[in-house]
This record gives structure tokens, C-alpha cells and sequence, in this order.
């Protein structure tokens, strides 16, 4: 289990993220969801110290990240976040493989079974045609699913990522989550991810969590977080839900039309 425990984070005096408290389980997936500036990306930079919490703490089965190394950390957990990779010179198949190097002891170098590693991480995002290709050319869905590949490639249990349908059509935006999905229910990974997209949340996500200011105001099941009433007030547009064939969707009236048309219910 990843467990964050009453973290908080503050930028400056801001206080970004105020004693959240989270739980990833292995073979779910949990989504972090919330309005803009709401402390998602900040609780996931927490989750793998990229940020380390002012208090509270992050334990991984029942170690404190403060007591792991960055190797052991990298072995345990792969991390997507938004990069800037337009400056550099790698090209797909190097990047993907950088997944591997992560895990590697100083002394040792890439075998074959990494670089099959990284060429079948490249294959379960549809980008093997990509492989030569000089990153910093890529367009920015390809380059989003580089950047997954390469946390696959790194083999962990745990797997965090911000954003990760950012910049992708519609369809990988489905296939990404499905992915990510079956490496929770097939391999039993622990999977985070911060979605804006509260329908792909109610897709894809076993659990979530609702960030406001950030504080937790909701956490449970997709089932029990998505209640129109919580969603209407914390995002402030009119919400309906429809559960069908044993999904549920959220519709949004489109801001304005609430108070003309009379409340969606
Ligand atoms: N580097 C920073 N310096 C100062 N304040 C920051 C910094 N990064 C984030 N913040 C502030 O912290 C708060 C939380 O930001 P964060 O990026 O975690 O929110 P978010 O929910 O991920 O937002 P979004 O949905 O817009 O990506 C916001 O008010 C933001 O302005």
C-alpha cells in the first residue's frame, strides 16, 4: 500500500495541501479529481517526494519515503508528471529506456532483457513506430505516451501520473486509462492518477478522491464521490447523473442554461 498520512505542503505562506490523507491500494485504481489549483499535482508530487511534505507522511508498504534511497524509491514507484522534453537530444527508443537505467545499480549496465523490456512498454502505447524518432520532435500526444512507456518500462508496483490523458485524442485518451486498468486488475498494480475529466474518472478510477482548496472533502468509490450535489457545489455547474448499463456519466449543463431551463434533476 501507498499511504499519505495527514500531508501537508505549502508554497511560500500558501498553503497548497492541507492534511490529506490517501490510500492507494494494489490491483485499484485511484483518481485524484478537483477543481483548477485544488492541490491535485501537489498531493501526487508529495506521493514520490518530489515535493517533501511540510508534515504528515508517505509510507510504501509501511516504509517512510523519508528512510528510502531515490534507487529503492524508483524500484517501488514510476511516476508520470508533466515534462518538458523539447530540449532534449534522446531519441524514443533512449528515453524508454531510461525507465530501466532508473532501476540499475552504478556498476551495471542495460542487458538485452531491458531493451525488450522497453521495446514491449513502447508497444502497450501503440508508439513502436516511434522508436527512432527524436523526441523533441514529437508531437505532444506522442510524447505523452513516450513518457508512459517509460514509466512501464520501469516494472513497478506503483505507478503515479498527473495528467496523463493531456494532449491525447480521444481515443488514446481510452486506451491510456484501459491500460492503466489492466495493470491494476491484471498485475495488481497500484495505480494514482490525477484526471480533470470526471467521466474518465468514473470510467477508468475504482476509487477517488475530491480535492477543494486543498482539502479532501470526498473520498471513496467512483460510486460514492460522484454524487451530483458534491460535484455541483465543489465545481459550481449544474450536474446530472445517469447510470446505465452499469455506467455511471455525468452530464454538465452548460453554465448559464441552469438558470434559465430550471436545475437538471
Ligand atoms: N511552484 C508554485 N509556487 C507557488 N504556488 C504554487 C506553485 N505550484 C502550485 N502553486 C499553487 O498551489 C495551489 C495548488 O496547485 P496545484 O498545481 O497542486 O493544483 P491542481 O489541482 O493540480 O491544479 P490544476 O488543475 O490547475 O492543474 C494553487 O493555488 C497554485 O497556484
Amino acid at each position: 500500500m501507498l499511504r499519505a498520512s495527514a500531508i501537508s505542503y505549502s508554497y511560500g505562506s500558501m498553503l497548497a495541501v492541507d492534511r490529506v490523507d490517501l490510500t492507494a491500494r494494489p490491483g485499484r485504481v485511484l483518481g485524484v479529481i478537483g477543481p483548477n489549483g485544488s492541490g491535485k499535482s501537489t498531493v501526487l508530487r508529495c506521493l514520490f517526494h518530489g515535493l517533501t511534505p511540510d508534515s504528515g507522511e508517505v509510507s510504501i508498504e509501511g516504509r517512510p519515503l523519508s528512510s528510502l534511497s531515490a534507487r529503492d524509491i524508483a524500484r517501488l514507484l514510476a511516476v508520470v508528471v508533466q515534462e518538458n522534453v523539447g530540449e532534449s537530444t534522446l531519441d524514443v527508443a533512449e528515453m524508454v529506456l531510461l525507465g530501466r537505467t532508473v532501476r540499475l545499480s552504478g556498476f551495471r549496465s542495460t542487458t538485452a532483457a531491458d531493451h525488450e523490456a522497453a521495446a514491449e512498454a513502447l508497444e502497450r502505447v501503440g508508439a513502436t513506430h516511434l522508436a527512432q524518432r527524436p523526441l523533441a520532435e514529437l508531437s505532444g500526444g506522442e510524447k505523452q505516451r513516450v513518457l508512459i512507456a517509460r514509466a512501464l518500462a520501469q516494472g513497478t508496483s506503483y505507478l503515479l501520473l498527473d495528467e496523463p490523458t493531456n494532449h491525447l485524442d480521444i481515443r488514446y485518451q481510452h486506451e491510456v486509462l484501459a491500460l492503466l486498468r489492466g495493470l491494476a486488475g491484471d498485475l495488481g498494480a497500484a495505480v494514482v492518477v490525477v484526471l480533470h475529466d470526471l467521466n474518465l474518472a468514473a470510467a477508468y478510477c475504482d476509487d477517488l478522491v475530491l480535492l477543494e482548496q486543498g482539502r479532501m472533502v470526498a473520498q471513496g468509490t467512483v460510486d460514492e464521490v460522484l454524487d451530483p450535489a458534491v460535484v455541483q457545489r465543489v465545481y459550481g455547474i449544474a450536474t446530472e447523473r445517469l447510470d446505465r448499463d452499469g455506467e455511471l456519466h455525468l452530464l454538465f449543463r452548460s453554465v448559464g442554461a441552469a438558470s434559465t431551463a430550471g436545475d437538471l434533476s
